[in-house]
């Protein structure tokens, strides 16, 4: 059986009095969610300390949403593992498509930073799908095995939770069919020496999409965007059916 992992990524969404705010509203809707699924916030850095105080002692996990691959140095407005580990932070998320696309991640700062990260202890969220244009052209397949050839060079994979995020559903209200999902996530699968990764997709997810999804059987969770940005809707989606 492999780990179920449903994360919020908030973006650059919420300040920490909104963040305490959330989470007064979300920790009491996980009374009943089974202990198996494991349930992940990803908020801006600036909340991360004061989010680990108030979910001390709870099942919600901390991540981050991105780190650099060294200890410490002259990289003025990075953040290095220690920093984060320090305050409780289990998680992080690595090359998501806005990293890639806005700010000139390239598969090979990817795997510096996924190796950092296993380096001290945290688990990563690699992220990996194709634009539009790519899946238009037939490309899919080429260039998720290229992110993955590259991303995963050295990486141990019985610490690792993969995303497959198609960049045109992100945000866009235009969710990848399930059975399609399904179908890219297993040749992920097939890609990875480790048949237990937990891999899962993003994009649009929403409290009416998320049965269907999780019904899927090569699809492990889900990582989540706007839908996560409010309690009730992320409950919802922690707790599907
Ligand atoms: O990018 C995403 C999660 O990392 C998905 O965002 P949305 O759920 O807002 O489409």
């Amino acid at each position: 059986m492999r780990k179920i992992v449903i994360a919020g990524n908030w973006k650059m969404f919420k300040t920490q009095a909104e963040s305490e705010e959330f989470l007064r509203g979300f920790l009491p809707e996980l009374e009943e969610t089974p202990s198996i699924r494991e349930v992940v916030l990803c908020p801006p850095f600036t909340n991360l300390n004061v989010m680990s105080k108030y979910l001390h002692g709870s099942r919600v996990s901390l991540g981050a949403q991105n780190v650099h691959w060294a200890e410490n140095g002259a990289y003025t407005g990075e953040i290095a593992a220690p920093m984060l580990l320090e305050i409780g932070v289990r998680y992080v998320i690595i090359g998501h498509s806005e990293r890639r696309q806005y700010f000139g991640e390239t598969d090979e700062t990817v795997n510096l930073r996924l190796k950092a990260a296993q380096k001290y202890g945290l688990t990563p969220i690699l992220c990996v799908g194709e634009t539009k244009q790519q899946r238009d052209a037939g490309e899919t397949e080429k260039l998720i095995s290229y992110q993955l050839k590259h991303d995963l060079v050295d990486i141990d994979q019985t610490k690792l939770v993969i995303a497959y995020e198609p960049i045109w559903a992100i945000g866009t209200g235009d969710t990848c069919e399930s059975a399609e999902a399904n179908r890219v996530i297993g040749l992920i699968r097939s890609q990875l020496t480790n048949n237990k990764v937990p891999i899962q997709y993003g994009g649009s997810v929403k409290p009416n999409n998320i049965d269907e999804i999780m019904a899927q059987s090569e699809i492990d969770g889900v990582l989540v965007g706007g839908a996560s940005l409010e309690p009730d809707s992320f409950a919802r989606i922690v707790n599907y059916q």
